[in-house]
């Protein structure tokens, strides 16, 4: 992360602490509660710049036997941590995420994600990730990510006719 940062804000509409967060998208693997094979995640804003969610890990998660695929951790934080710059202001994309897996996290159990956003350069938003099983003090992963603010409606432009829910961005139904 660089030395010189910006003065981080909370954006003023963003979610109260303890409040649910709306999805990045209804359809979106991560969060979208209409995504058919996705992870569901409920997001709340935290204090300060962070994001919470809970995750039961169900059996379809499974990689190794009895424990989380890597991949589904992954998808989980990136969901999570892509979620911090809402608080702040403009949506961001991932550009960079690096995971340290450090204990199996069993099938069965309900993963702890945690997300904060560490700084801001422009429009490059550091963000780390820390789960756990219950205990905070006994974290099972952490990640960092680095994510980029951009202006949603150019950068989705040559893409939401591809969206399950295109017709509704297409008709140019009010964005999430
Ligand atoms: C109408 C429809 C509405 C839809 C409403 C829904 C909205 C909801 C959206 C949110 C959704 C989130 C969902 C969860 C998070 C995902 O999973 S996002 C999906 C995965 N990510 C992607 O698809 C992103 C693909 N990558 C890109 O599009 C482009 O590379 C990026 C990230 C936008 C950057 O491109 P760019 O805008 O041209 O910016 P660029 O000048 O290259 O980089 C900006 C800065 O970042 C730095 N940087 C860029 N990449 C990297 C890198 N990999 N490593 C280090 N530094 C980097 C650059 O060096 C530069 O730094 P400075 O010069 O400012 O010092």
């Amino acid at each position: 992360m660089p030395d010189e940062l910006d003065v981080l804000e909370r954006h003023p509409k963003t979610s109260e602490p303890g409040e649910l967060m709306r999805p990045h998208n209804m359809t979106c693997f991560g969060c979208g509660p209409e995504s058919p094979h996705g992870l569901h995640l409920e997001m709340y804003a935290g204090e300060g710049f962070s994001v919470d969610a809970k995750m039961p890990v169900q059996q379809w998660m499974e990689g190794g036997p009895g424990v989380i695929h890597g991949g589904i951790l992954s998808s989980a934080f990136d969901d999570v941590m892509g979620m911090t710059p809402r608080l702040i202001g403009p949506a961001a994309v991932t550009a960079h995420l690096q995971v340290d897996f450090l204990q199996p996290i069993p099938v069965g159990k309900t993963l702890h994600l945690h997300a904060e956003i560490l700084g801001k350069q422009r429009r490059k938003i550091y963000v780390e990730g820390v789960a756990h099983l219950g205990d905070p003090d006994r974290p099972v992963a952490r990640a960092n990510g680095l994510f980029v603010q951009i202006d949603v409606r150019a950068h989705f432009a040559d893409h939401v006719e591809n969206s399950a829910k295109a017709a509704e961005y297409l008709g140019g139904k009010p964005q999430l």
